[in-house]
């Protein structure tokens, strides 16, 4: 039996595959963030010179990056890369996401929107039928806090702030639990639309097109319905 760590890398390893296709001396990827990306960005090191470095989603993988040679390189220098690779919190069979439970949803929402290909790498922990166990993170400027809550409970959640806690961004982050995740793509715009909330942890309007989820009987590979 595997342990999930060592799914984990299973996950982490199908995805340097999508690296090997794209490899060459001028392209940059997208790097997320998080134990599954941390292994991911541990397996990177043996493209040092292959390919030409990285977007990180985070401050925390930005410096992993780095502490294996790949060049790191500011968003706003890069127009365009072919993969961004991360995990997730839940995913569902449509390749909709929660993700933020480390807290980079807001850079890695950024990063990932300049990349073609989103996979994502998950143990097979992560696929859900319906998302909305896991508590959906949202990024709030700090002086929004409480007028996002109030709106946030109105809307059926119960938002928790996440104590001692700052974002790469200097904003705070509310988990909100039992909302009701029926329309991920219709939520997500919702949130998006209230003042002071910065990024919510649906990745839903623009989801995964590949998760490589990892299983005790191998790597699944699932791809974006193509209505979803
Ligand atoms: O902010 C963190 C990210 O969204 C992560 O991708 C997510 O929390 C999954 O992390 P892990 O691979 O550690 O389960």
């Amino acid at each position: 039996m595997l342990s999930q760590q060592e799914l984990k890398q299973q996950a982490a390893d199908a995805a340097l595959q999508f690296v090997d296709e794209v490899a060459a001396p001028d392209v940059v990827i997208g790097v997320g963030t998080g134990s599954t990306a941390d292994l991911f960005i541990d397996g990177l090191a043996a493209y040092q010179g292959r390919i030409r470095g990285a977007v990180a989603s985070s401050e925390r993988s930005a410096a992993r990056l780095a502490s294996h040679g790949i060049e790191v390189f500011d968003l706003n220098d890069v127009a365009w890369m072919p993969i961004y690779v991360d995990g997730a919190d839940e995913i569902d069979d449509h390749l909709h996401m929660i993700k933020g439970g480390g807290g980079a949803l807001t850079r890695e929402k950024i990063v990932a929107s300049v990349a073609e290909k989103f996979i994502c790498i998950a143990d097979e922990s992560k696929l859900v039928e319906h998302m909305g166990t896991f508590p959906l993170p949202i990024e709030v400027i700090p002086m929004a806090r409480e007028a996002v809550a109030r709106i946030v409970r109105l809307l059926g959640g119960t938002p928790n702030l996440r104590a001692g806690f700052t974002t790469d961004n200097g904003n705070m982050i509310l988990d909100v639990k039992g909302m009701r995740i029926t329309e991920p793509q219709g939520l997500e715009k919702v949130l998006n639309d209230i003042p002071g909330i910065v990024t919510n942890g649906l990745f839903a309007l623009r989801g995964a097109d590949v998760a490589l989820l990892a299983t005790q009987s191998g790597v699944r590979r699932l791809d974006k319905p193509r209505h979803a």
